[in-house]
C-alpha cells in the first residue's frame, strides 16, 4: 500500500521546471515561499481587526498607496499586507480567500523536496471552494456589507449571489449553492457519494435500531439509551467499551473522510471505497447483526465482491526512479574546465602548413584549385580540390613526404573524404588542447540526446560534441597501445552515463584485472552497481569471479528473454513499457529491467588466463543481449589477433581506437590503418558501421570522478547492489560421487518433467518448482548420475536420454530400488 501511495504522489505531482532541478534554488524558493505564507496569514490575521481602520486608506490608487509613504496604515503587515487582504478577502473571495495559504504551505513543503499533496489538486480545490463558499458567505450573510467593513463573501460573492437571487429568488439561490456543494463533494472527493450514502444508510439503520427499542425517545437520547440497552442486555460490556467501539466508528468515518481529501492517495481511496461502498445485501442480512463475528465474516465476501471494481479502477503508470525519488542528478560544478590552459591555433601556424602542402605536392607535380582548414582540438583538418586528371592514390601515396615535410607525427590523408568531394590531410596542431569533459557535458547535443543510454565522447575534427547511443552499438570495444588514453576513454563513458541515468535505470559490472583502474567507483556500489550474490566487493578483480559473473550474465540474459517473451515484448524499450504501464504483472515474474553495462577493462589479461572460459560467455552474451539491455565494453592495450578474436570481432561492430604502435594493430582493431597515426592523449578514432571519425576524448580526471562519486555516494541508496542471478558450474560435482540414496525430495517429479518435456534444463526445473538454481542444479546432476539426462554441455540444453514415461518409470524402479 505504501508503494502505491509514492507512486500516485509521484505521478500526480506537476512537472518540474529545469531550474528546478537544483537543489539549492529549490531551498530558497522553499524559504522565500514558506516566509511569504506566514506574511500573509498575519497580514490576514490583522486585517480582521485593523482592516476598517485601514479602509479609507486602501481605497486609493494602488501606486499612491506603495509610493506615498506618508500613508500609514494600522496593519501589521504594513501597506502591502493591507493591500493584499483588501485585494484577496474584500475584493475578492471574503474570508475563503484564507485559504490560499493551504496552497502556499503545500508549494512550500514540495519546494523542500517532502512529498505531500499534489499541487495541481491543490489549487483546483481551493479555487472552487473558494468561489462557492464566497457565494455562500455572502447569500448568508448580506446585511454584514453594509454592518462592517469585512465583506464575508468578498465582492465576487456578493455579485455572484445578487445576481442569483435576481434571476431565481432565495429559494432558488439557496437550492442552486446546495446543489454546487453536493457536485463539488462528488466531483473533488472520490467515493464521496458512496460515503454520503453508507452515512443515510448508518442513520436510518440507527433509527430503525432505535425505534425497535425505544420509539419515543430523541435521537441524542436514543442513543444513550440503545447503551443503557446494551448494558443491560450485555451487563458484560462497560462503559468504556462502548465508548470505545464509538471512537472507533467516528475513527473511521473520519478516516475515510480525510482519505478521501488527500489528493495523492486515489488507492487508498480504492480501499476505503470496498469499505463505503459495501452495502450488506437484504437476502443475506435481513437480521440485525447479532455479535462481530458475523460481520467479519461479511467483509471477507465484500472485499471479494470488490476486487472486480479495484481492476476496473485504472492505475497509475509505475515510476522505477520512486524507490530514490529523491536522487539528485550530479551538477556541471563536480567537474573541472581544462579548457582554460588551451591555446589556439594561430593564423602563422595555418598558413606555413598550408605552404609546406602546396610546396610539398608541387613538387610531385600535383596542382591543387582549393584549400581549405578546419581547425580541430588536436589536429587541423586541411581539405585540398586537386586539379582535373590528378590521380587520388597518387596524393595518397605522399603521406610520408608531407609529414617529412611539415616535420609531423601522425599525418593521415584521408583520400577521398566520403561525401565531400576533396582529399583531407590532417594535421596536428602545435599546441593540442584538452576537451574538458564538462564542456562536453553541458553541450547542447549532449543535454538534450534522447539515447537510450547516451555516451558522449568527446570533440570532431569540426569541434561538434561527439555522442553515441550505447543501447544501438550494441556493444564497445576500446583499444590502444598503453598510456594513450583508455582508462580517461572509459571514465568518460561512465560519466556521461552516470549524468544522464537515475539509479534505477542503468547498472554497471565493472571487470577490473588490474585492480586499480576502475576501484574508484566502488562506492557508488548501492546506487549504480550489480554483483554476484554473497560477493563482498562489488569490483570484480578475481578470475574466478568473471567467470561466474559473466555466466550469472547469460543466466540473467535467458531470464530476460523468458520475461520478453511472456509479456510478447520484442525489446527492453517496449517490455518496460508496458511494465510501466502497468499491463504486466509483478506477481507473474515481471520486473522493470534496468539496463546492465558490463565494462571488462584489460580484457587481454582474461583471454590470457581464462580463454574459451570467459570468451564463450562473453560471445553469447555479445551476439544476444542486445535486446534485452545488457551492453558490452571490452578494453585491451594489447590489440593482437588471439586477444581480439574473430569471435569478439564479429560481434563488436563499435569500435574505438586510441594510438597503437602499428599498421597491423590498427586493422586488428579498425579493419583499416590509421590508429598508428594518432598522436596519443586521447586522439582517437571510432569506427561505427563502415563510418570512421576522428574523435578528441573528453579529458576527466581522477578527482573529478571521485567527485562524482561521492556526490552520489553522498544520496540515498538502495540496501545493496543490484544482485545477479546465481551461478553454479553445472559441471562442478562429479556424477559418479552423487549418492541418489541422498537424493532431492523432488527428484521423481523432476524426471517426469524432463522426460515428459523432453527438455534438460535447469532452468525451467528451477522455474516449474519455483526453487533456486542452486539446488536446481543439484537435481539435475543427479538426473545425470542417474541416466536420465546427458552431461552439461556448455551454454546448451542437456540430451534427455529417457525418451518416454515407461522407460523412466522402470529406470526409476531399477535406480532407487
Ligand atoms: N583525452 C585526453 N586529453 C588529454 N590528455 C589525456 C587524455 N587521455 C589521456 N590523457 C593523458 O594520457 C595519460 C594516460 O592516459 P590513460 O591513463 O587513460 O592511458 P591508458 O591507455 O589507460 O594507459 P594504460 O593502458 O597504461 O592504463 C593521462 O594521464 C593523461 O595525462
Amino acid at each position: 500500500m505504501a508503494k502505491k501511495r509514492n507512486t500516485k504522489a509521484k505521478t500526480i505531482g506537476f512537472k518540474k521546471p529545469s531550474f528546478l532541478v537544483d537543489e539549492r534554488i529549490r531551498f530558497i524558493l522553499g524559504i522565500s515561499s514558506s516566509l511569504f505564507t506566514i506574511y500573509l496569514g498575519l497580514a490576514f490575521v490583522s486585517f480582521f481587526f485593523t482592516g476598517g481602520a485601514d479602509q479609507s486608506k486602501l481605497d486609493i490608487q494602488l501606486l499612491d498607496l506603495l509610493v506615498n509613504s506618508g500613508i500609514r496604515v494600522e496593519n501589521w503587515t504594513g501597506k502591502t499586507g493591507a493591500f493584499l487582504s483588501n485585494l484577496l478577502i474584500n475584493k475578492g473571495f471574503g474570508i475563503a480567500a484564507c485559504s490560499i495559504l493551504y496552497v502556499l504551505t503545500v508549494l512550500s513543503i514540495r519546494l523542500f523536496g517532502i512529498k505531500t499533496h499534489s499541487l495541481k489538486k491543490s489549487v483546483l480545490y481551493t479555487l472552487l471552494f473558494s468561489i462557492w463558499c464566497s457565494v455562500l458567505l455572502a447569500f448568508l450573510f448580506v446585511d454584514s456589507a453594509s454592518t462592517s467593513f469585512l465583506y464575508l463573501g468578498g465582492i465576487h460573492g456578493y455579485f455572484i449571489s445578487e445576481w442569483l437571487i435576481s434571476l431565481i429568488g432565495n429559494v432558488g439561490t439557496l437550492f442552486a449553492i446546495i446543489i454546487c456543494f453536493f457536485t463539488l463533494i462528488a466531483f473533488g472527493f472520490n467515493n464521496s457519494v458512496s460515503n454520503i450514502k453508507k452515512l443515510f444508510k448508518k442513520k436510518v439503520k440507527a433509527e430503525m435500531n432505535d425505534l425497535e427499542e425505544d420509539d419515543d425517545a430523541e435521537e441524542e437520547i436514543e442513543n444513550e439509551a440503545t447503551f443503557q440497552d446494551e448494558l443491560l442486555t450485555n451487563p458484560n460490556q462497560t462503559e468504556e467499551t462502548h465508548y470505545q467501539q464509538f471512537d472507533i466508528e467516528l475513527e473511521e468515518e473520519f478516516n475515510s473522510e480525510f482519505e478521501d481529501e488527500l489528493p495523492i492517495d486515489e488507492t487508498n481511496e480504492i480501499d476505503l471505497d470496498i469499505e463505503s461502498d459495501f452495502e450488506p445485501a437484504p437476502e443475506t442480512n435481513t437480521q440485525k447483526p447479532e455479535d462481530d463475528d458475523v460481520e467479519l465474516t461479511i467483509e471477507t465476501t465484500r472485499i471479494r465482491e470488490e476486487s472486480v471494481s479495484i481492476n476496473h479502477t485504472p492505475m497509475e503508470d509505475f515510476d522505477p526512479t520512486l524507490d530514490l525519488s529523491n536522487y539528485n542528478y550530479p551538477g556541471l560544478d563536480l567537474l573541472e574546465d581544462h579548457h582554460i590552459n588551451n591555446s589556439e591555433v594561430s593564423k602563422e601556424e595555418l598558413e606555413s602548413n598550408k605552404i609546406k602542402i602546396v610546396d610539398t605536392l608541387r613538387n610531385y607535380k600535383i596542382e591543387i584549385t582549393q584549400i581549405k582548414a578546419t581547425i580541430g582540438p588536436t589536429v587541423t583538418l586541411y581539405e585540398i580540390v586537386p586539379a582535373p586528371g590528378v590521380r587520388i592514390s597518387k596524393i595518397k601515396n605522399l603521406e610520408d613526404d608531407i609529414a617529412l615535410s611539415l616535420a609531423a607525427l601522425g599525418i593521415r590523408i584521408i583520400a577521398p573524404i566520403p561525401g565531400r568531394g576533396t582529399i583531407g590531410i590532417e594535421v596536428p596542431n602545435r599546441t593540442p588542447e584538452i576537451v574538458s569533459m564538462k564542456n562536453i557535458i553541458a553541450s547542447k547535443k549532449f543535454q538534450e540526446s534522447k539515447h537510450a543510454l547516451p555516451v558522449a565522447l568527446g570533440k570532431t575534427i569540426s569541434n561538434e560534441t561527439y555522442t553515441l547511443d550505447l543501447a544501438k552499438m550494441p556493444h564497445l570495444l576500446v583499444a590502444g597501445a598503453t598510456g594513450q588514453g583508455k582508462s580517461v576513454g572509459l571514465n568518460a563513458i561512465i560519466t556521461s552515463l552516470l549524468y544522464k541515468k537515475h539509479p534505477s535505470q542503468l547498472k554497471f559490472v565493472l571487470i577490473d584485472p588490474k585492480k586499480v583502474e576502475l576501484n574508484i567507483y566502488s562506492t557508488i556500489e548501492k546506487h549504480f552497481l550489480a554483483k554476484l550474490p554473497e560477493e563482498e566487493e562489488a569490483i570484480i578483480t578475481d578470475i574466478h569471479k568473471v567467470i561466474a559473473t559473466l555466466n550469472s550474465l547469460c543466466v540473467e540474459m535467458d531470464a530476460r528473454y523468458d520475461l520478453l517473451k511472456k509479456a510478447h515484448a520484442r525489446n527492453i524499450i517496449e517490455y518496460n513499457k508496458k511494465f510501466v504501464t502497468r499491463k504486466l504483472n509483478p506477481e507473474n515474474g515481471h520486473r522493470y529491467l534496468p539496463y546492465i553495462v558490463v565494462i571488462i577493462d584489460e580484457f587481454a589479461d582474461l583471454i590470457m588466463t581464462a580463454g574459451k572460459e570467459v570468451e564463450t560467455p562473453i560471445a553469447r552474451i555479445a551476439q544476444l543481449a542486445r535486446a534485452i539491455g545488457i551492453h558490452m565494453i571490452i578494453a585491451t592495450q594489447r590489440p593482437s589477433t588471439n586477444i581480439i578474436t574473430g569471435v569478439i570481432k564479429a560481434n563488436f561492430p563499435a569500435r574505438i581506437a586510441f594510438k597503437v604502435a602499428s599498421m597491423i594493430d590498427s586493422r586488428t582493431i579498425l579493419d583499416s590503418p590509421g590508429a598508428n597515426q594518432l598522436i596519443g592523449r586521447g586522439d582517437m578514432l571510432i569506427s561505427v558501421g563502415s563510418d570512421l571519425v576522428r574523435v578528441q576524448c573528453a579529458f576527466v580526471d581522477t578527482p573529478e570522478v571521485e567527485a562524482l562519486t561521492q556526490y552520489i555516494q553522498k544520496q540515498q541508496a538502495y540496501p545493496s547492489a543490484l544482485m545477479l542471478p546465481e551461478f553454479v558450474a553445472e559441471s562442478s560435482e562429479n556424477t559418479a560421487d552423487i549418492d541418489l540414496q541422498k537424493r532431492d525430495a523432488l527428484f521423481e517429479e523432476a524426471a517426469r518433467l524432463v522426460v515428459s518435456s523432453q527438455q534438460g534444463s535447469t532452468s525451467a526445473i528451477q522455474r516449474r518448482f519455483s526453487i533456486g538454481y542452486n539446488r536446481a542444479g543439484r537435481i539435475v546432476d543427479q538426473l545425470e548420475a542417474a541416466g536420465i539426462v546427458g552431461p552439461f554441455e556448455g551454454s546448451k540444453a542437456r540430451q534427455v536420454l529417457v525418451t518416454d514415461e515407461y522407460s523412466l518409470e522402470k529406470l526409476l524402479s531399477q535406480v532407487l530400488a
